[in-house]
C-alpha cells in the first residue's frame, strides 16, 4: 500500500507471505493461543495427515472453557477426556501448556495478554471468536475455525481475505460511571448485531486512548459481537506502560528496538477507512441489554423496548423473539427488572481492574437476599492478585462466591450453569438463547453494574446505590 494508511492494513501488509489471485492472503501468525474446546480436531487432523506443529514454541495453550470454577478436580467425563486430549497434544509436540491449577493458568485471552506475549503490530489467532481481545495491544487479532487452527498448527500461517476496515470514532470524554463495556454495548446497539460483518474496526478517539489497557481490551473483545473479523486500537504510552512490566515482554535492547517499530504503528493522517462510525461518548449512560444479541442495549434509564416501533419488519421480529425468551413487556422500566443471579468474570470482564470495580460497589453492602453471586478471576494471576488485595474477603463478606478462574457462567459448558429460565446480569459478551443454560435469561452489564444488580436484586447502576 502507498500513500496514508491504516494501522489494520500495516500490520496486515507487514505480514503476507502470500497473495492469492482467488482474493485471500496467506498471512504469517507471530501467536498461535489454542484451548481444549476446539483444538483436538485439528491436533487429529495434523496427526492423520502426518504433520508436526511448525512453531511449538510460538504456540500456547490453556485450560479453561471446561474446567469447573469450585474446584481444581475435572470430574465431569467429556471436560475430562477434552483436558486429557490437550495434554496430550501438547506433550507430544512440546506446546507450552497451562493446566486447570497452574498458576499462570486462566481464559486464553486473559492470559495471554498478561504474560506480554502478545504485542503491538503482531498478528495473534486462536480458534476462538473473542481472540479479538488482543487487538487492544495494536495486534491483528483473529478468531478461527478449526481448520484453521490445523492450518496454523502445521504453517504458522492462515488464508484471510483482506478485510474492510471501519473507523469506530469516540468522540468526547464518557460520564465517570460509564466504562468500556458500556462503549461496546453502545457501539453494538448503533451497528446491529452483524454491522460490522467483513471489517477490522479500529476503536478511536479521546475516550478510548483514556482506557486503560484492561478497558481496551473489553472493547476489542466485543468486536465480534458486531460481526466484525477483529477490533484495534492503536499502541501509546499506555500500552508501554502495561508492557513494560510483563514477565515475558522484551528486554533491554530488544524493548528498545521493538518501541521504535511500536511509535510508527498508527493510522497515518489522511487515511482512508472503508466506514466510519461515530459515536458521541459523553451522551452515554450506562447500558444493559435487554434481548438474546448484544446489540441490543439500552442505557439502564430506559424502558424495554416496544418491538412495533424499531426499524424496519426483520428488527421488529427479532426484537419479539428476543422479549418471548426474555419474559419481558414492552415499556418495563430496565432499573424494574429482577435478576435471580449475577456473574462477575469472563474474558470480556474478569480482570483485575474489573474486580476491583465490583468490590469498591460491594464493599459494606450485601449481595441481595435470593440472588446468587459468582465472581470468577479471569486467571489464577488474577485471582491471587485480587487475594493479595483482600478483595475474596470484600465478595465473601458480602455473600457472594470466590472462584477458581475459568470460562465458568460465561457459557454453559461447565458446572457453573443458571438452572430454569433463570435471569443474570452477566459481565460476560453474550447473551444468546441458552448461552447460560437452557433457557437461561442473560443481561449482559459492566463489573460495577453488575455489583451494583447484586445488591439491588434489580437491573441497576452506581446511581441506584445509597
Ligand atoms: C467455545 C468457543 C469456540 C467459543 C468461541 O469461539 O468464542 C467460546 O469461547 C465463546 O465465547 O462462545
Ligand atoms: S470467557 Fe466466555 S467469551 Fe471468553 S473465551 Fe471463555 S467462553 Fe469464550
Amino acid at each position: 500500500m502507498s500513500g496514508p494508511t491504516t494501522l489494520i492494513d500495516k500490520v496486515w501488509d507487514a505480514h503476507v507471505v502470500h497473495r492469492d489471485p482467488d482474493g485471500a492472503d496467506l498471512l504469517y501468525m507471530d501467536v498461535h493461543l489454542i484451548h481444549e474446546a476446539t483444538s483436538a480436531q485439528a491436533f487429529d487432523g495434523l496427526a492423520t495427515a502426518g504433520r508436526r506443529v511448525r512453531r511449538p514454541d510460538l504456540t500456547l495453550a490453556v485450560e479453561d472453557h471446561n474446567v469447573p470454577t469450585d474446584s481444581l478436580t475435572i470430574t465431569d467425563p467429556v471436560a475430562s477426556l477434552q483436558v486429557k486430549t490437550l495434554r496430550e497434544n501438547c506433550r507430544t509436540h512440546g506446546i507450552r501448556l497451562f493446566s486447570h491449577g497452574d498458576a499462570r493458568q486462566g481464559v486464553v485471552h486473559v492470559v495471554g495478554p498478561e504474560l506480554g506475549i502478545v504485542l503491538p503490530g503482531m498478528t495473534v489467532t486462536c480458534g476462538d471468536s473473542h481472540t479479538s481481545t488482543h487487538g487492544a495491544f495494536g495486534a491483528l487479532a483473529f478468531g478461527v475455525g478449526t481448520s484453521d487452527v490445523e492450518h496454523v498448527l502445521a504453517t504458522q500461517s492462515v488464508a484471510l481475505r483482506r478485510p474492510k476496515t471501519l473507523a469506530a470514532e469516540f468522540t468526547g470524554l464518557p460520564p465517570d460511571d460509564v466504562t468500556a463495556k458500556d462503549l461496546a454495548l453502545a457501539l453494538l446497539a448503533r451497528l446491529d448485531a452483524n454491522g460490522a460483518h467483513g471489517h477490522v474496526m479500529e476503536y478511536r478517539g479521546p475516550s478510548v486512548r483514556a482506557l486503560s489497557v484492561e478497558g481496551r481490551m473489553t472493547l476489542c473483545n466485543m468486536s465480534v459481537e458486531a460481526g466484525a473479523r477483529a477490533g484495534l486500537v492503536a499502541p501509546d504510552e499506555t500500552t508501554l506502560a502495561y508492557l513494560r512490566e510483563r514477565p515475558e515482554s522484551p528486554r533491554g535492547a530488544e524493548w528498545e528496538q521493538a518501541v521504535a517499530y511500536w511509535k510508527g504503528l498508527r493510522t497515518d493522517e489522511g487515511a482512508v477507512f472503508d466506514r466510519t462510525v461515530h459515536i458521541d461518548a459523553s451522551a452515554l449512560t450506562p447500558q444493559v441489554t435487554w434481548g438474546t444479541n448484544p446489540g441490543q442495549a439500552v442505557g439502564i434509564g430506559d424502558r424495554v423496548p416496544d418491538p412495533e416501533k424499531l426499524n424496519g419488519p426483520a428488527e421488529q421480529a427479532a426484537a419479539r423473539r428476543a422479549l418471548a425468551y426474555m419474559g419481558l413487556t414492552p415499556g418495563t422500566a430496565m432499573r424494574d427488572i429482577a435478576v435471580e443471579a449475577v456473574f462477575l468474570g469472563s474474558c470480556t470482564n474478569g480482570r483485575l481492574e474489573d474486580l476491583r470495580a465490583a468490590a469498591e460497589v460491594l464493599r459494606s453492602r450485601k449481595v441481595a437476599p435470593g440472588v446468587r453471586m459468582l465472581v470468577v478471576p479471569g486467571s489464577t494471576q488474577v485471582r491471587r492478585a485480587a487475594e493479595a488485595e483482600g478483595l475474596h474477603e470484600v465478595f465473601e463478606a458480602a455473600g457472594a462466591q470466590w472462584r477458581f478462574s475459568g470460562c465458568s457462567m460465561c457459557l454453559g459448558m461447565n458446572p457453573d450453569r443458571l438452572s430454569g429460565a433463570q435471569r443474570c446480569a452477566s459481565t460476560s459478551n453474550r447473551n444468546y438463547e441458552g448461552r447460560q443454560g437452557n433457557g437461561a435469561r442473560t443481561h449482559l452489564v459492566s463489573p460495577a453494574m453488575a455489583a451494583a444488580t447484586a445488591v439491588t436484586g434489580r437491573l441497576a447502576s452506581l446511581a441506584d446505590l445509597d
